[in-house]
């Protein structure tokens, strides 16, 4: 598929988000690079507004297997915010697997669409973005993405990661020897995954604890950025008084 053919479906597929956010919740279209809001009137629960939330927008980065799709889904949950997870936008506006986008297109155009797709996720409010293992990596994807709010990192053990990928098809580890192709890739991102706002290891523990510290972490740094005077809220009613971190 070309790389145009891609961002024009890109667009219709998250257009009913984008136009219900300007409807109800923007005076005016957004000019090309404001954040859109997302309508959380069709989430379940109490309004989006009457929550306080340390962010309402929040990215997950990490290598492949460190629990990103799982723990954004189950982040988005406890903050009441969509849940959005590039790979699987990729694979639903290419109409293929992101295997058989690999095989079939190769990885370059792979990482254009990724690109694409994270230049439109940064557009987005209310919403967790769970990222695919090597989107963090590219430089421009990762200025977009901590321009626009704080970017947590998971970390785990190549062991770990090599038990909870080895029985599913992740294509740049299809190898004889996954796990020392784990470790050289692994050394070979480090630098760019350090770069993530805030760090969480997700090895050996439940999902719930992992969450509940990011929600923490979160917390911390939302706190500590009012104190720099940066507004990272937009859309915020925060109803209660101050919270108390752990
Ligand atoms: N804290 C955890 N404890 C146990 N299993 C976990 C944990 N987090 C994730 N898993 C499991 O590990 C597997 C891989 O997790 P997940 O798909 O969320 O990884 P990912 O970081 O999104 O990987 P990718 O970069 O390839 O998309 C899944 O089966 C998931 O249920
Ligand atoms: O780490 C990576 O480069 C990848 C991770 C997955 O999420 C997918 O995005 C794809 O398999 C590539
Ligand atoms: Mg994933």
């Amino acid at each position: 598929m070309a790389l145009s053919q891609f961002s024009e479906r890109l667009g219709l597929t998250l257009e009913p988000f984008e136009s219900v956010g300007r409807v109800s919740q923007r005076s005016q279209a957004p000019s090309d690079d404001a954040p859109i809001r997302l309508d959380c009137s069709i989430m379940t629960g109490p309004s989006p507004s009457l929550i306080e939330r340390p962010v309402s927008w929040v990215a997950l980065a990490g290598f492949m297997g460190t629990g990103k799709s799982r723990i954004g889904w189950e982040l988005s949950r406890a903050l009441a915010l969509h849940f959005v997870d590039t790979d699987k936008l990729i694979a639903r506006v290419a109409g293929r697997p992101v295997p058989e986008l690999f095989a079939q297109e190769g990885e370059a155009r792979f990482r254009a669409f990724e690109r694409e797709v994270v230049r439109r996720v940064v557009r987005l409010d209310y919403a967790v973005v769970s990222l695919g293992g090597g989107a963090f990596v590219a430089p421009e994807n990762r200025q977009t993405l901590l321009a626009r709010g704080p970017v947590v990192v998971l970390w785990a053990s190549p062991e770990t990661i090599l038990k909870r990928t080895q029985h599913t098809d992740r294509p740049l580890l299809k190898t004889e020897q996954p796990l020392e192709r784990i470790r050289g890739l692994m050394a070979e991102r480090e630098g760019a995954y350090r770069e993530g706002t805030i760090h969480v290891s997700s090895d050996g523990r439940a999902s719930s604890e992992v969450v509940d510290e990011i929600v923490g972490k979160l917390w911390h740094w939302q706190q500590d950025e009012a104190e720099d005077g940066h507004e990272h809220t937009p859309g915020i009613t925060q109803l209660q008084g101050g919270h108390e971190a752990d």
